[in-house]
Formats: structure tokens, sequence, C-alpha cells
């Protein structure tokens, strides 16, 4: 069975509550544009492509729903104006990610051309629910194109090259679970494993929510991907040369944000795992659909870096075991850390682009220039 954070049929939309993976793997209904700005601000849903077709779809359905009880305006600007606000709504659920943003901007696009043809409230509906429901489906299709860009590339230029199997190190959860489906850096995995080219997959538990023991270590178990766990600490260690048999050929992890010179906004702790990259002489990919790719920010410096509650950085993760659940009175009081003390939460860190050995997209990989810069541009002009 795939695995699937998102399912939308026209009218309802379901995502899987990832604070509760991978113990339970519960649903809720998304009904609304506030049920999704929750959601994802509350990261019940996460991951940036999928922050941005959730919140597209969620107001897909409230649209449908509006109409199918006889609640929509049958005025073509009126139901453009409800849009757009509604819009403007859940692009405030969280900052660092452009994805969303990059939908919202597209999606109201699509609204402000349609008034000139629209006829109605209905016709307004339409077609912005299509234009939602396309997010959805190129989603998966340019997940697997990254995933095989990104493997021919690691074979031609990891470490350890030609037809040799590759081990991987990955950071932070970019598969199904963060995206439509076979996802970005965790798509570039599963490309290598298909093609019987992955020795293993390493992926690092990404304090403090943990994305990689509770998500990633979970969809790779689930495809049944020789893989292992290690804490962040561990991941210098790790790249630290143990022999060519279990050399890691590469870092690929996703991103949340690249600027317009390939500066990339991820999950905290990626510049760490760049640094040791370059100190041990690993490649560093980033793995990210052209929606993540954010030309209007010039560099890193201009992202902004979301800050989370100090709570999540003191607390256990995923409190329910394997068909027990726990009383959440006594989880959520466990705290692993002095009662008191100041915590400091980004929950994501720019890697600069010297760092970057290349940049995965649907459309192929950006390397560098003879200058030694990237061109990201050169990705919208395919
Ligand atoms: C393909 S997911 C990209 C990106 O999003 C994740 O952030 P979060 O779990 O906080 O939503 C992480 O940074 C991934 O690399």
């Amino acid at each position: 069975m795939v695995l699937q954070a998102i399912k939308y049929k026209r009218g309802q939309l379901e995502v899987l509550d990832q604070l509760r993976l991978p113990h339970a793997e519960v649903y809720e209904t998304v009904r609304s544009s506030e049920d999704a700005w929750h959601a994802i601000k509350e990261m019940r849903t996460r991951g940036a492509p999928a922050i941005a077709i959730v919140a597209a779809l969620a107001l897909a359905a409230e649209l449908e729903n509006l109409s199918a009880a006889n609640k929509l305006s049958d005025k073509a600007e009126e139901v453009a104006a409800f849009i757009l606000e509604k819009l403007s709504y859940l692009v405030t659920s969280r900052p660092t990610a452009v994805n969303l943003a990059d939908a919202v901007t597209k999606l109201s696009k699509v609204v402000e051309n349609a008034l000139s043809e629209a006829g109605n409230g209905e016709a307004m509906k339409d077609a912005y629910i299509q234009a939602a429901e396309k997010m959805l489906v190129d989603d998966v299709s340019d997940n697997e194109a990254i995933g095989k860009y990104g493997a021919e590339w690691i074979l031609k230029n990891g470490i350890v090259q030609g037809n040799s199997e590759v081990s991987v190190l990955t950071h932070c959860n970019t598969g199904s679970l963060a995206t439509a489906g076979y996802g970005t850096a965790l798509g570039v995995i599963r490309s290598l494993n298909a093609q019987g080219k992955l020795r293993r997959a390493f992926c690092t538990e990404t304090r403090p929510y943990n994305q990689g023991s509770r998500l990633t270590a979970f969809e790779l178990v689930h495809d049944k991907i020789p893989a292992t766990l290690i804490t962040d600490s561990m991941a210098s260690a790790l790249l630290y040369n143990r022999g060519s048999e279990e050399r890691i050929a590469a870092i690929v992890v996703g991103a949340d944000r690249v600027a317009a010179n390939g500066d990339t906004a991820n999950k905290i702790g990626t510049y760490a795992l760049a640094i040791s990259a370059r100190h041990h002489g690993v490649k560093f990919l980033i793995a990210a659909p052209r929606t993540t790719i954010d030309l209007q920010t010039k560099s890193g410096k201009d992202i902004v870096i979301e800050e989370r509650p100090g709570w999540e950085v003191t607390r256990i993760k995923g409190p329910r075991f394997d068909g027990a659940e726990l009383d959440p009175s006594i989880v959520e009081n466990v705290s692993i850390a002095a009662n008191g003390i100041d915590i400091w939460n980004p929950s994501f860190d720019v890697t600069p682009a010297e760092l970057i050995d290349a940049i995965i997209t649907e459309v192929g990989v950006v390397e560098k220039d003879e200058s030694g810069a990237f061109n990201m541009a050169s990705v919208f002009e395919k």
C-alpha cells in the first residue's frame, strides 16, 4: 500500500496526522481553510510541498461544500473575493517554505484570470478547484523526475561511482509524508533502491520534531528499503571514511526555500551536515521541485526562519506506543530538560550555495557555472 499524507476527492480532504506517527496512522478530515491553517501551524501536516497542496485543496473542498449546500454566491466576483481572502489567510500559517506562497500566488492569478471569463460563481469555483487539483497530480510526477535525475547524478558523481551500490545519508523527512507522494530527497533514495543501486540509506533522527526517526524511518521500513537511523550528532562520524565499502556517496536533503543564488533554507541541522560533507569530501545535494525555488529572494540572508515553541525541544515526541495509548496527562508533562532553562528553537537553517554541489529539480540538475555560481533562473527556462 502506498503511503499517503494527503487523501483527496472532490469535496473531501483528509490528512494523515503526523504528530501521531509512527505509532498510529490517523487521518483527520480538513473541512475548511481554518482547519488547514491549524493543521499546518501545529505540524499535523508538514513538508514544504505538502503544506502548499493541503492549503490549496482545503479551500477547494470548502468551496465545493459551500456550493453543495447552495451557500456559494452566484456572482463570480464575490467568489473570487472569497477565494483571495482565504488564500491570504492560509499563507500566514508557516513562513519559511516558499511552496505555500508560490501556490497562493499561482492560484490567485488563476482567479484573477478567470474573472473575465467566469460567468458566475460556479464557474469561478470550478476554475479554482481544477488548478488546485492539478497541483496534487503535478507534485507526484515532479518527485519521480527528481528521483530519476538525482539517482543518475549520484551514480555518476558520488564518491563511490559506476555500477557499485551507493549508501546515502538524508535529513528530516522529504518523502510521501512531506509531499503528494514519492518524495524529493527520499524520492532519490527510492529511485536508487528501485534500480538496485542502493546499498543503504542512513537517516538522521532530526531533533526536535524527529521527522527522521518518526517519519523517514517509518517510510523506509514501510518500503522495505535497507536503512539505518542515526542521531544528528552521529552524522560526522558516519561520514568519516570507514572504508570504501561503507562510504557515504552523497548526502541528499530537501529544501523549504532555494534563493536565486542557490542558498538553501532547510530543516535545522542541514547546514551542519553540509559543513561536514565538505570536510569529508562527500557530495552534498539539494532535491527540490521548482515550486521551492524563489527567484525573488536573492540570497539566504533574506530568508525568514520560523522559530517554534520551546516545549517542542523539551518534550518527547511520539507519546503513543504500539497499540497502547499513554495517558496524555502523563506524557504531555514529560520534559527532558531542566525547568526554567531558556530555549532557542529555529525550525530551519540556511546552507550557503558554496557548500552545495548540485540542486536536483524535476527538469534536471543545476550545477555551478564556471564562476562557481548557481543560475537558478535556468530551471524556469526549460
Ligand atoms: C519535501 S519537504 C521539504 C522540507 O520541509 C520540511 O520541513 P517541516 O518538516 O518543518 O515541514 C523539511 O525541512 C524538509 O526538508
